[in-house]
């Protein structure tokens, strides 16, 4: 099937104002405005380097400096890591309570929900799961241990499930754990549209996801969406298919929401556009404004930028193409069903779906927060004696029921505007690490090396001691054949 999509013609000249490169002033006031947010001073983007747009250095770096924190613009939990982690939907720290991570792990694991639902320990046996508490009660008293473990089995291919009650308690928080209070998490708050798929680590998280992109894409009861289940179909279908739609309907999202309050703020007198592009059509003005985060973002559309598959073969690439593209227009037409907004029409065009999520196709950037649990079982285990044993006694059967999956951390994707401009090398002098105390879905960026005022910061998107073939290869995925200066020499042997 050949999709044609209506709004690709109807909106043609829209379409080519969002999708051209905005001019390079705007652009550089944007990359300073952004700089200044952050207050990451020794940084500049330069937009006319050797691969286009790229992050240099300002000041000197040390080597294991921090150049960079990056907040994200759009950023998704993976649906299915959902079981396993709870964690705010705006700024993707974790919440709740050790115990809530812990039990809610389990309730779901129990109801066979969990991805991470196998159980690799050994088998344990009914006595080795009583939870015993010694008459020294530690900080972790609220209810009598002795009785927890009992009736905990291990089902035959040796996954241990833990009684109900004992998991209830551990989410409603009767039960608390040892030492638990030394890894303090925010309080889960329901999200203000009333559904039950986002929760914040704040209030302010809340409002700021809330006027970002949730009000539209809440499926509670006080939902601007048009239709609850058109929007339950396009999530569903996104689950099913590719989760990067729920990333590209966040964006839509985010600018629709922004050019309502641009129009607002209009018409109170309070905004005045400095960049008029159509002075005969005012609202393609004030989309432009409001999709100019989206506008700077390297993009190209997804069908075309998207690498083949390893089990596709060449003779059948046109056909995968536009399979890809016939995917991307029904996600499209359920999004809109969802959300459609007349005034922002272009913006539901598969032209500007398919380069929206060719953006994220070409830019994203693994999102990853660890796990407090993780740290807790750590914490646990390098305890002196005794109190790790009497800690150990009442903790293990919940890592025995957690299986290999107690560690697993908060796993997403998302678009970051500053890291996003970072060009790859081979041979990067900086790398997005987590440190200690990153504990949120930032994207953080530390010097490798020295890096002196004026050098271009380059990251690597690969594993990059891998041989040069393996390298291309990986890279030819994210769309581009690297020229940095390891592969330039390293081909220049091979072809010697
Ligand atoms: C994430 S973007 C980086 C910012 C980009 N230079 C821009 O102008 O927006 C990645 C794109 O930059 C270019 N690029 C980055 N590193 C490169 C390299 N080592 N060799 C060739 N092209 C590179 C490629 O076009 C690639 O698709």
């Amino acid at each position: 099937m050949d999709t044609v999509c209506p709004l690709d013609t109807k909106c043609a000249s829209q379409i080519s104002a969002l999708l051209r490169r905005p001019p390079p002033l705007q652009v550089q006031e944007y990359f300073e405005e952004l700089i200044l947010s952050r207050q990451c001073h020794g940084i500049k983007v330069k937009q006319n380097g050797k691969f286009g747009k790229g992050v240099y250095a300002d000041s000197h770096f040390k080597e294991q400096e921090l150049i960079l924190k990056d907040p994200m613009l759009v950023g998704i939990q993976h649906p299915s890591n959902k079981i396993d982690c709870l964690v705010c939907s705006f700024c993707f720290q974790f919440i709740g309570s050790i115990e809530q991570q812990i039990g809610r792990k389990l309730y779901l694991q129990n109801l066979g929900l969990s991805a991470s639902n196998a159980c690799d320990h050994d088998e344990i046996s009914k006595d080795s799961c009583g939870i015993n508490l010694s008459d020294e009660e530690d900080d972790c008293c609220m209810k009598d241990y002795k009785t927890l473990g009992e009736g905990a089995s291990s089902s035959s291919n040796g996954k241990v499930t833990l009684p109900e009650a004992v998991v209830e308690s551990l989410m409603n928080g009767e039960l608390v754990l040892p030492h638990s209070n030394k890894f303090p998490l925010p309080s889960a708050i329901s999200c203000p549209g009333g559904c039950t798929e986002a929760y914040y680590c704040s209030k302010t998280c809340a409002e700021a996801d809330w006027e970002s992109s949730h009000s539209l894409l809440c499926t509670g009861e006080r939902s601007e969406s048009l239709s609850r289940d058109a929007l339950l179909k396009f999530m569903q279908h996104a689950d099913e298919t590719n989760d990067i739609f729920l990333l590209a309907a966040k964006t839509i999202s985010f600018t629709i929401l922004r050019y309502r309050e641009l129009k607002a703020a209009r018409l109170k007198g309070q905004y005045k556009c400095i960049h008029p592009v159509d002075s005969e059509c005012p609202a393609l003005t004030l989309l432009l404004e409001a999709w100019k985060p989206v506008s700077i973002g390297y993009k190209r559309r997804w069908w075309e930028c998207i690498s083949l598959p390893d089990d596709v073969d060449h003779s059948d690439e046109t056909t995968f193409r536009m399979e890809i593209r016939d995917l991307a227009y029904t996600s499209l037409q359920l999004l809109k069903a969802a959300i459609f907004d007349l005034e922002c029409e272009p913006l539901f065009s598969l032209e500007i779906y398919g380069n929206i999520i060719g953006m994220f196709e070409l830019n994203n950037l693994d999102l990853v927060v660890a796990s407090p649990v993780e740290d807790y079982f750590l914490y646990i285990d390098d305890l002196p004696y005794p109190e790790k044993s009497k800690a150990e006694e009442i903790t293990q059967p919940f890592l025995d029921a957690l299986g290999d999956g107690y560690s697993v951390c908060c796993q997403g994707t998302a678009f970051y505007p500053l890291q996003s401009c970072m060009n790859h090398s081979c041979c990067p002098n900086a790398r997005a690490f987590k440190r200690e105390e990153d504990r949120d879905g930032q994207a953080t960026i530390i010097a490798l090396r020295p890096i002196c005022k004026g050098e271009e910061i380059t990251i690597s998107y690969i594993e990059e001691d891998l041989p040069v073939e393996e390298r291309q290869a990986l890279l030819a995925d994210y769309g581009f054949r690297c020229r940095c200066a390891k592969c330039l020499e390293e081909e220049k042997l091979i072809s010697n």
